[in-house]
């Protein structure tokens, strides 16, 4: 039958795994940690691109596609830049019963991809900017535990990567692009996050500075990086010699910057939203705000209920509401309620005789439960709102879960103490990499150690004579941490 076997609050991982899959979202697929996205997700997908793509598009990005091989000789270019990651690298060794020459990985980021390119592409200052996104997939070998959308070997993404002629315009971009990422979580995924920066430890080796979104799973109590807006500096520039003649006839390396969010979006919503009946889809998200069902009765005016149900999706339809009717006739209306609860449509609308006779129909809302009966004169300005006010209600109470889970500390006791109650603990810190290392070392357990999350941006008073709450010494600003995916 319908419904769930797993609570949220009991067993989370098995709740989320079997919520993915009963929200007809996921399917598993029979090589470990990849996964089949049905529409069900891939109209989300769809849905943040439409966001996203003409918001770089105004930014005079410009979108390409790059071969998803690499060369061995290109991608180990730099020995430091991939070492750590070199496990996950994935390889094609053969075609057919030969093997290859020259083994090829399969792209897990694009760097070494692009940037030779770059290097050829760049020569005077007039190629400046250059500024180049792409839609794809990557690889990545992951073992530790896959997860649908959080963890797993093979996602989708987009990956921005710019070149300037000074640091400012990088650092501009940089933000910028923070901005829509943080855009993406809170007004369409109704998730809400943190911008900070990372330490020298969590951020990305090859780079000069991380920046990112944060969100915060309370259900497991752990942080979950949203999307990563890096400038680069002038590393790769140097790897790759992109430099340029620049307007003093000076030979000069470009400024770069790199930029993703992935298909990883997806699962945080579902983590945040969902609830024991299933998936919570956030109405600007969602394939179908609105599902339109038929509730006969008896000898009832069936054809007239029928019609009922057709002409409110077209009066939705028409202003741009993602309606949809559920006529099926081996349905009960109660099992079609509970389907569609499990997918997590925003909004249901009943139509029965008492409807049809009143000239209304019922709305009951996902997030509540809570059943509101429409004059039919008054149907659009109604669900319009009803939906608005079930996206800003998903919000609002993620974001007081979210700040519920916040603990402000001073001291390691106290530090410990709110790990333990899964905490997202925010911390003054002196900033020092090994101080982070020693946090690392002294927190690792089964349920994983504890790290930084971000820098806020938006960082508290820090009162002078304030010590770190690991080392000791003086704190130089306050830091997230916690334990995180
Ligand atoms: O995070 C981004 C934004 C989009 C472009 N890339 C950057 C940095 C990616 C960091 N990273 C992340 N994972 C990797 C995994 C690998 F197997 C590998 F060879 C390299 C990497 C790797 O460089
Ligand atoms: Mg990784």
């Amino acid at each position: 039958g319908l419904g769930l076997t797993n609570r949220k609050a009991e067993n989370f991982g098995e709740w989320y795994s079997e919520v993915v899959v009963n929200g007809e979202m996921i399917e598993y697929y029979d090589i470990s940690g990849c996964y089949i996205l049905r529409p069900w997700s891939m109209a989300i997908w769809e849905i943040l691109q439409a966001f996203f793509d003409p918001e770089i598009k105004k930014m005079k990005i410009k979108n390409c596609y790059f071969p998803v091989f690499v060369s061995s000789t290109v991608l180990e270019k730099e020995k430091d830049h991939i070492e750590g990651f070199a496990p996950e690298v994935a390889w094609v060794t053969k075609s057919g019963k030969s093997d290859l020459e020259i083994p090829i990985a399969i792209r897990p980021t694009s760097e070494t991809v692009m940037y030779p390119y770059y290097s050829k592409w760049i020569r005077g200052h007039r190629d400046l900017p250059l500024k180049l996104n792409q839609w794809c997939n990557v690889v990545r070998w992951e073992f530790s535990n896959p997860t649908p959308f959080i963890r797993s070997r093979e996602f989708l993404w987009q990956e921005g990567h710019t070149a300037f002629a000074t640091k400012e315009e990088a650092d501009t971009e940089v933000l910028e692009i923070l901005e829509l990422y943080r855009r993406i979580y809170e007004e369409y995924l109704a998730v809400p996050v943190i911008k900070g920066k990372k330490s020298e430890l969590e951020k990305f080796a090859g780079g000069l500075y991380t920046t990112s979104v944060e969100a915060f799973i309370p259900n497991t109590g752990r942080g979950i990086q949203g999307a990563t807006s890096h400038c680069l500096g002038q590393n790769f520039a140097k790897m790759f010699e992109i430099n340029y003649e620049n307007e003093k006839g000076e030979r000069a390396m470009v400024w770069q910057n790199s930029w993703a969010y992935s298909t990883r979006t997806i699962g945080v919503m579902v983590m945040v939203h969902g609830d024991d009946k299933g998936l919570v889809m956030p109405p600007k998200v969602s394939s179908v705000q609105v599902i339109v069902i038929p509730v006969p009765y008896k000898d009832a005016d069936t054809q007239g209920i029928l019609d009922a149900c057709s002409a409110t999706v077209d009066a939705l339809l028409e202003v741009g509401i993602r309606a949809e009717s559920d006529s099926r006739d081996n349905y009960s209306p109660g099992w079609k309620y509970s389907q569609w609860e499990m997918k997590g449509v925003p909004l249901r609308i009943e139509i029965g005789p008492k409807d049809l006779a009143n000239k209304q129909v019922r709305a009951v809302r996902r997030d509540s439960g809570a059943k509101i009966d429409i004059a039919n004169a008054d149907l659009v300005e109604e669900i319009k709102k009803l939906l608005d006010n079930i996206q800003q209600n998903l919000f609002d109470v993620a974001k007081q879960k979210r700040d519920e889970c916040i603990q402000v500390i001073h001291t390691w006791e106290e530090f410990i103490e709110a790990l333990n109650q899964k905490k997202m603990i925010l911390a003054p810190w002196c900033d020092e990499k090994e101080v982070e290392e020693d946090v690392k070392a002294r927190t690792k357990g089964e349920t994983g150690a504890a790290k930084t999350l971000c820098s806020p941006f938006d960082q508290p008073e820090l009162p002078e004579g304030t010590v770190c709450f690991a080392s000791g010494k003086p704190a130089k600003r306050w830091s997230y941490w916690g334990r995180s995916y």
